[in-house]
């Protein structure tokens, strides 16, 4: 990579070096080069990609507020969700036990993990040399390990209990009956530190800020595999020359495309995606309309504040100024560190890369 970034280098420098006949050349490219996208931002296809999902939050709870029919169902605040019967829900898929939560989401790390490995083994590679081949599958392991990693410490593991159960804790919450048993003598569900353990022991976990797992889940997936599926097919099929600019050890700023050993458009007449990309496509979709319906039924962020008195409709709109995106904000926080930061950050891109470079 070294070696390319000094062909890139001298390239742009005798490119730029301003001999009287190169004026005109030399101005458009200087502007050309203002009008790159800053690499500590999304590009404008990316800004579209992501914004999707505050779009999706913002449509459920909408959705969900204005609807006689949710809005006249029953909601439990401790189960955060409605009334579980078939015959009161308000859709088949305000119910936990509904196919896509248990098989879908309830695993989705699992599937996003299939759709990556998948797209990843099926990406076509052109004339691209093995060697260069198998580097960027390498750096899309190292990626795929953080971008775990994340998920891991924020669901599942943490030094202890998970970062979710943590800050509802630091906000707050405990394991409810937990206060009944310590007055009844039984210490040990006091000890509950997870949300797991402590609706195990019978408990309730209540009181504090509970960011919405499901959210955060399918956010980082979805945004994982855009990354991670949709970078390799934009630059093989050249369907849309859109650049990510990165800043390079000297500290100038080039197109992210200065380090790659394959041009953009290799694959140029091809579907951009293939069978892996078509799969990864099907988790996206699923994901998002899981997404949507988490926002419509499952609005945990408004049982955590009780205002007694006022209106349902008040409640939600307080809460959801307040509470609502922690689960968007923490996947934002992982995807913004592992598909970000290495763009303006060279020794973070040594290690990790950026997909389809
Ligand atoms: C040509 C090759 C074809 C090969 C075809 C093979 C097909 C195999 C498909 C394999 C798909 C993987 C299936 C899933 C396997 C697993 O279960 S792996 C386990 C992964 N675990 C998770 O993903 C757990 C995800 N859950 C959570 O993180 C949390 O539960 C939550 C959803 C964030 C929130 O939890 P709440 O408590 O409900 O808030
Ligand atoms: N789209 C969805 N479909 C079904 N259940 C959902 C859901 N989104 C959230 N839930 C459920 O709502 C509860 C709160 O989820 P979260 O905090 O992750 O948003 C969880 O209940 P359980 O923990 O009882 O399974 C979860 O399973």
């Amino acid at each position: 990579m070294a070696s390319v970034q000094r062909r890139a280098a001298s390239k742009t420098a005798s490119d730029l070096s301003g001999s009287p006949n190169n004026m005109a050349a030399s101005t458009s490219q200087a502007q050309a080069v203002s009008r790159r996208n800053p690499p500590y931002l999304p590009t404008p296809l990316e800004r579209i990609a992501l914004g999707i999902f505050p779009v999706i939050l913002v449509f459920g709870t909408i959705f969900s507020i204005v609807s006689p029919d949710i809005r006249a169902s029953p909601y439990d605040h401790v189960s955060q969700s409605h009334h579980q019967d078939p015959s009161i829900a308000p859709s088949y898929f305000a119910r936990k036990n509904n196919v896509f939560n248990v098989i879908f989401v309830k695993r989705g790390w699992g599937w996003v993990t299939f759709a990556f490995v998948f797209s990843l083994l099926m990406q076509p590679t052109g004339k691209t040399p093995p060697a260069v081949v198998l580097a960027r599958r390498i750096r899309a392991g190292v990626r795929w390990v953080a971008v775990t990693g994340w998920w891991f410490f924020v669901t599942q593991w943490f030094f202890g209990p998970p970062i979710i159960d943590r800050s509802f804790r630091w906000t707050g919450g405990k394991c409810e009956l937990a206060q009944r048993e310590v007055a009844m003598g039984d210490g040990t569900v006091k000890e509950m530190l997870t949300a797991v353990a402590c609706k195990a022991a019978g408990g309730k976990w209540k009181g504090g800020h509970d960011i919405s797992g499901h959210v955060f889940l399918l956010v980082l997936g979805t945004a994982f595999l855009m990354q991670e599926v949709g970078w390799p097919a934009l630059r093989f099929s050249g369907w849309h020359a859109e650049e990510r600019c990165v800043v390079m050890s000297d500290g100038a700023v080039k197109s992210a495309s200065a380090e790659s050993e394959t041009a953009v458009g290799e694959g140029s007449g091809e579907s951009a995606f293939n069978i892996g990309g078509k799969t990864a496509i099907g988790i996206i979709s699923l994901s998002l309309w899981m997404l949507l319906m988490t926002a419509i039924y499952f609005h945990t962020w408004f049982e955590k504040v009780s205002y007694k008195g006022a209106s349902r409709l008040m409640q939600q709109r307080k809460l959801i100024v307040v509470l609502q995106f922690t689960g968007l904000v923490t996947a934002t926080i992982g995807v913004y560190t592992i598909y970000y930061v290495p763009r303006f950050v060279p020794v973070l891109r040594g290690v990790v890369g950026l997909p389809g470079i």
